[in-house]
Parts: structure tokens; C-alpha cells; sequence
């Protein structure tokens, strides 16, 4: 039990139910700090420098909406497709037909020639993806259509058609071209020889290439040897290494991406990386500094099988990412499995991303040798804009491979030239730094998760483990106090309450309802100009509404979804609304949006484990977060920046398996006071 302040009432409760009460000090009250016990226990803490703070509503209920809601299904067998459910500016969303769909109304034409190539014929195909189709040309003609056949270039060459009204394309040419100008024909890119539109295609001119990884895989029975697997690591992440150099990021690393040379030719035994309409800087040209970090959880870029799990979650793309799906790569090609295939139906993405989540290193590669392990856990341990050490990574490899480079399976040449020996000094060299916080490999847990905000001493109270019966004894005697409810929540359908005299309300009422949000009530209570200020839902599906007069808001909005709404948020956003509350009931999530919130921009962070590093991105950009939910699997937190400044901006949070009784009081004694409260999926 925590100790109770004098003053301080303790409620009735049973010792397996305790119902407790604590009191925060008023602005005469000094004498608490004498009495709040020293110790601190373990607890996961975190610290900014400065507060935030709330505001106001009007009316609207939706339902729906999914997570992840429209990703599409997962072929089995190797044909995954990129999907991305988006309304970001980026390349964009689901590939169109290839030509081929399309039909009679835009066949190929039989000879290629764009800008002063030679004419090309076109033969077989090689292949096709969502956005173009490859086939064999074969030079028919010199330079600018002369005769002079064999004075320059290949004869036979990889044509990659793209029509016009394609989204790669979006009427102009596609956005794979700018990338292949910067990356074509750096080691393990092809080059580019030509490039240009002819009638309805934009089409590229590149190096003709082998079977893809998944081809030979796949031809082989479903196996593929460990020490081609380990050599294809090996040059696969030399590959990345030249790629990431130049500033970009693949995005879409995948088997079917990564091509041999062709075959009985003297590259038949190289690796090359192609399908560049996926890459993004993660640098930025013009400064030349790491892109920002941001998550946009109803972004999704890339192949759901091999996507990292910050894909899934909708995070900015970077180096850490393309290293992940690389992994993924290597496993499936070693396993001939991943342990997320086979999940279908409209919530694909969110359960593939759970199950990776859930999944770890160690029963991810438990038939595979220690280095693939090894590999997987340095990947996804990585931080948003750390520089992975690619010659580490490679020099995990080398005792897989034989010694000799000349009969390897795949030629290693890159990582020859650039990393093996560097590899190995640091990897000698690193086996004395301490071990990394290992972020994806804490044990999952559910816990409070609490948030401090500074403030002007106050008083505050709390409550919890309240049963619904004594709530209202708790509200009343706190409203006869002048405290008004800041903040609720709720653990194993018991309640706590935050009661606060800085909320600037002038009079509140509540409901508890056994339904997961009561409509009615709070339609009626709109009428009367209550706003909803606290929400929280009980895993039983009950929920406890508070709706306040006296806050700013000027018009409001809520929504009770399966799943986190992100694509209701963003909409909402788009019209002035800002999430002012959020509870969980089991899995389900109620937002409430509001306008007149007094905030100037809002993010969210939703992520399967306390997100830390995000919060801590955020942090420093100036957010400070405002609303907080878990259900057992997911937490998310709302961060907005405030229109005006608090004098103080400083932010706590913290992460306790008992409600933190003890830690608020420390908090109190440092003016710090609980600004949100929830109860849910962290990791310890
Ligand atoms: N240079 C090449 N030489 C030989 N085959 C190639 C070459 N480039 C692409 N291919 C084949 O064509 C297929 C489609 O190419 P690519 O992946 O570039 O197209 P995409 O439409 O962008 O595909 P995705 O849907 O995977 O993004 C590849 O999987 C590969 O089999």
C-alpha cells in the first residue's frame, strides 16, 4: 500500500481490492515534502525538458475503420506484392494492371528506340511487377538507328516498359529514373544506358540480368545452401552499404529483388539490386543531414512478408529498415519460411507486424547458424538515424563462407573490397563496448504508463482500484474540495481517477455506462455544452465518460473503432480537430477529437512496446504528449505542441507494474503533476 499523506483519506477496501486515495498538494502546502518517502522504486523513467497542456467540442460519431484496414492479400509462394495505403505525396499507392491487363488499348510497340539509343527488338519477357514489365531486347542497330551494329553498348539488353497512366508515372517519367540516376551501375545497381518515352511507355534501356533470388529458391526445391544464403549476406550487404552512401534507402528488399547476373556469362555468379520505385533519401540533399523522423501509422511502403516493423508502423524509411528486410530475406531463404506467412484478410498487415513484433530473433533463426541470429537482433536493435556498421555485419558472415572467394557461390567482391578486414578489427574492437539497450527484446509486459507535466503547485488526487460502486463517493467529496476530474483510467475493470484544481473547468458531469461509448448520454450532455474531458473503457466493454464545461473547445468529434483510427485522425486533423482524449476497452480504442484543443500540430505514436525512442524524438522537437491508451498488445500516445508555450515545458513519463502511488508523490514534491494516465502493452 502506498503511504497516504496526512490528510489524505483512505477509502474502504478489501486488501485484495484496495481502494486507495492520495492528495497532491494545494499551493499553501509545503509540509508534504518532509513526508514523501525518499526511495524510489524500479520503475521505467523517462524525462524532457518542458510541459504541455488541453482544451475544447461539438458532435459526431463513426464506426469502423481498421488498422492497416486496406492491405490487401498476401500471395503465397514467393508473388508478395508492395502495397501502401496512403495519402502522403510519396510514390504512390497500389500498382495498377501492367500493360498486359490492360489490354489491346496499349500494346507494346515490336522496336525500342528512345533519345539516341539504337534500336532495340523486343523478345521474351523477363519479367513483370506492379508498376512495369521487363522483357529482352536485342540491338538491331548502331547508335541514333544506324547500321553500325556492335560499334557500342550490349546487344542484348533488359527493356523496363512503363505506361504512362501508371502511378509510377503519374504522367510524367517515373520516379525509379531519378533514383537509377544516382544509383545506376554502382556496385550491384545495373546501369541505365538509355532511357525515354515511346508512344504511351516510358521505358528504360538497362543491363540484362539473371534469375532473381527467389527464382533460384524456387527452382531448387525450396532450399538454398547456408553458405550461398550466408555469401548472398555478405554481397547483399556490400550492396546496401553502396546504396545507403549515396543517401538512399531501398525500401523494398526482398528476394525476387535481388538478381543474378545472367546466366553462362561472366557475371552469372554477381548480385545486383533492382526495383528502385520504392528508394527514398534518407539524407537530405540539400543539407546533407538525416532525414526527420516521423510515423504516419496508415502509410505502408513496401512488401508486407519482408517489411521492417517501423514500415509497418508507418515510420520515415531509413538505413535501419532496408538491413531489416534483409534479414527477413535471408531467413526465408534459408528456412524456406517466415513465421507471419499464411495470415490473410483486411487486418494482414497489422497481424504480420504483431507476429514479427512477437517474434524473437532466437526462434526466428533457431534452425540457422549463431551469425544469422546475430544478425537479426544488431538490425532490429538499430536506432532511427544510427549508421549501421555494415563491415560488423559482414564479418558476422565470414565463417560461414569458404576461405576461398574464387569458388564461393556468389561473388563477394564488394564486401571484399570495402569491409571484411575493417570488419574484423571492429568487431574486436566492439566486443569490449557495453552491450546495447536491445530495444525489441525487452520481456512484452502490461503496466501503468503515467505522464508528469509541470505545473504551478496544485492540488491533485488520485484514486484507484475504485470499484464502480465507490466512485461516486470519490467525485463527490473531490467536487466538494473544488477539484474537478483530470484524467481517468482503468486496470481490471477497476477504476482511478485524477482530480485536479488546474483544470479551469467551472462544472462536470459524468456516466458510467456499460457500453464502450454511451451515445445518448453524451449527445445530451453536448446540448448542454459539456465537452467530453476524460475517457476511459474497462475490459468488461464499460465506460466512464467525463464532459466538462469551461474547457475551450468549440466543437467536438469522437470515434469507437476495432482498431487505432489512425485514417479518422488524419482527417480530423485535416479540419481543425485535435484528439483531446483516448481510452481502450479490451482492444477497442475511443478517440475524441475536438476543435479549439489550443494545439498548433499533433502526432501520434503507436507502436507494440512503450515507443521510446519516438517519444524521445518528439521530445525534442517540441512535443509534448497529451493523451495516452494501451489495449494488452498496443500503446499509443498523442503529442502535440501546445499554441502557448507553458513557462515550463518539463515532461516525465513512467512505467510501473503497480499503480504508481509512491513515484507520484515524488513527482509532487518536484512540482510535477500527472497529466495522463493509462494502463497497458509496454515493455520492461
Ligand atoms: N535488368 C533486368 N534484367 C532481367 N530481369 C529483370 C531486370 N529488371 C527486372 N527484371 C525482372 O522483371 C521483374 C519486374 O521488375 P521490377 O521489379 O523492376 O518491376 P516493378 O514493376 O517495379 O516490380 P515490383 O512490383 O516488384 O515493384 C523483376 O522481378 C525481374 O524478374
Amino acid at each position: 500500500m502506498p503511504e497516504l499523506r496526512s490528510g489524505a483519506r483512505r477509502g474502504r477496501g478489501t486488501p485484495s481490492n484496495p481502494v486507495v486515495q492520495a492528495e497532491g498538494p494545494s499551493a499553501a502546502g509545503t509540509s508534504r515534502r518532509g513526508r514523501v518517502a525518499r526511495s524510489r522504486r524500479a520503475a521505467n523513467e523517462n524525462k524532457v525538458g518542458r510541459s504541455g497542456e488541453v482544451e475544447e467540442i461539438k458532435f459526431l460519431e463513426e464506426r469502423g475503420d481498421l488498422f492497416g484496414g486496406e492491405r490487401k492479400g498476401e500471395e503465397e509462394g514467393g508473388g508478395e506484392r508492395r502495397m501502401e495505403d496512403c495519402d502522403s505525396g510519396a510514390r504512390s499507392a497500389e500498382k495498377p494492371p501492367a500493360a498486359e491487363e490492360e489490354g489491346s488499348t496499349a500494346p507494346l510497340p515490336d522496336k525500342v528506340q528512345v533519345g539516341n539509343s539504337p534500336i532495340f527488338k523486343i523478345e521474351r519477357k523477363l519479367g513483370k511487377g506492379g508498376f512495369g514489365q521487363v522483357y529482352v531486347g536485342r540491338r538491331i542497330s548502331g547508335a541514333n538507328g544506324t547500321d553500325r551494329i556492335g560499334v557500342q553498348g550490349p546487344v542484348e539488353v533488359a527493356l523496363k516498359f512503363e505506361h504512362k497512366s501508371s502511378k509510377g508515372c503519374n504522367y510524367g517519367p517515373p520516379y525509379e529514373w531519378q533514383v537509377y540516376n544516382t544509383l545506376g551501375g554502382i556496385h550491384g545497381v545495373p546501369r541505365v544506358h538509355f532511357k525515354g518515352r515511346q508512344g504511351d511507355y516510358y521505358i528504360m534501356v538497362m543491363d540484362m540480368l539473371g534469375p532473381s533470388l527467389w527464382d533460384v529458391w524456387n527452382n531448387n526445391s525450396h532450399t538454398m545452401s547456408i553458405e550461398m544464403v550466408a555469401c548472398i549476406a555478405i554481397e547483399a550487404i556490400s550492396i546496401l552499404e553502396k546504396v545507403h552512401s549515396k543517401g538512399y534507402v531501398h525500401g523494398d528488399v526482398k528476394p525476387e529483388n535481388f538478381l543474378l547476373g545472367p546466366p553462362g556469362t561472366p557475371e552469372e555468379k554477381n548480385l545486383f539490386l533492382v526495383d528502385l520505385g520504392l528508394a527514398t533519401r534518407w539524407k537530405d540533399n540539400s543539407t546533407g543531414q538525416h532525414v526527420e523522423y516521423d510515423q504516419r501509422p496508415d502509410v505502408f511502403r513496401g512488401t508486407v512478408r519482408y517489411a521492417s516493423v517501423h514500415a509497418h508502423l508507418g515510420r520515415t524509411g531509413s538505413r535501419r529498415d532496408d538491413l531489416e528486410s534483409l534479414a527477413y530475406t535471408l531467413i526465408f531463404l534459408l528456412r524456406g519460411r517466415l513465421p507471419w506467412q499464411g495470415y490473410q484478410g483486411e487486418n494482414k498487415g497489422f497481424l504480420v507486424c504483431k507476429k514479427k513484433m512477437a517474434t524473437s530473433p532466437e526462434s526466428l533463426c533457431c534452425f540457422c547458424p549463431q551469425p544469422f541470429r546475430q544478425f537479426v537482433e544488431y538490425v532490429v536493435n538499430l536506432k532511427f538515424d544510427e549508421e549501421p556498421n555494415y563491415a560488423k555485419c559482414i564479418s558476422l558472415f565470414d565463417g560461414i563462407v569458404g576461405p576461398n572467394p574464387d569458388i564461393r557461390p556468389i561473388n563477394t567482391d564488394g564486401a571484399q573490397k570495402v569491409g571484411q578486414k575493417r570488419g574484423r578489427l571492429l568487431m574486436e574492437e566492439e566486443d569490449e563496448e557495453q552491450p546495447k539497450k536491445k530495444i525489441r527484446m525487452g520481456t512484452p509486459a502490461t503496466q501503468w504508463i503515467s505522464v508528469y507535466n509541470a505545473r504551478r503547485p496544485m492540488k491533485q488526487r488520485y484514486h484507484y482500484n475504485v470499484a464502480d460502486t465507490r466512485l461516486a463517493q470519490h467525485i463527490d467529496k473531490g467536487n466538494e474540495d473544488c477539484l474537478f476530474i483530470s484524467g481517468v483510467a482503468s486496470c481490471t475493470n477497476l477504476w482511478a481517477l485524477i482530480m485536479d484544481a488546474g483544470t479551469g473547468f467551472t462544472s462536470q458531469v459524468y456516466e458510467l455506462s456499460p457500453s464502450f461509448l454511451h451515445k445518448e448520454w453524451i449527445m445530451e450532455q453536448w446540448e448542454k455544452n459539456y465537452y467530453i474531458t476524460a475517457i476511459a473503457g474497462a475490459n468488461n466493454g464499460s465506460s466512464l465518460v467525463v464532459m466538462s464545461r469551461g474547457s475551450h473547445y468549440a466543437q467536438q468529434s469522437y470515434k469507437v473503432s476495432d482498431s487505432f483510427p489512425f485514417k479518422w485522425i488524419n482527417k480530423k486533423w485535416r479540419e481543425g480537430f485535435y484528439v483531446t482524449s483516448m481510452a481502450t476497452a479490451g482492444s477497442r480504442w475511443a478517440i475524441v477529437m475536438s476543435r479549439g484543443a489550443g494545439f498548433s500540430d499533433q502526432v501520434v505514436e503507436l507502436d507494440f512496446l512503450y515507443p521510446s525512442e519516438g517519444i524521445h524524438r518528439r521530445w525534442d522537437n517540441g512535443y509534448r504528449i497529451t493523451a495516452t491508451a494501451a489495449t494488452w498488445d498496443q500503446a499509443a500516445f498523442v503529442l502535440s505542441v501546445p499554441k502557448r508555450k507553458p513557462v515550463d515545458e518539463t515532461q516525465e513519463t513512467l512505467r510501473t507494474s503497480a499503480f504508481p502511488s509512491q513515484h507520484v508523490k515524488d513527482k509532487w514534491a518536484k512540482s510535477l503533476y500527472i497529466a495522463s494516465i493509462c494502463y497497458g502493452r509496454t515493455v520492461s
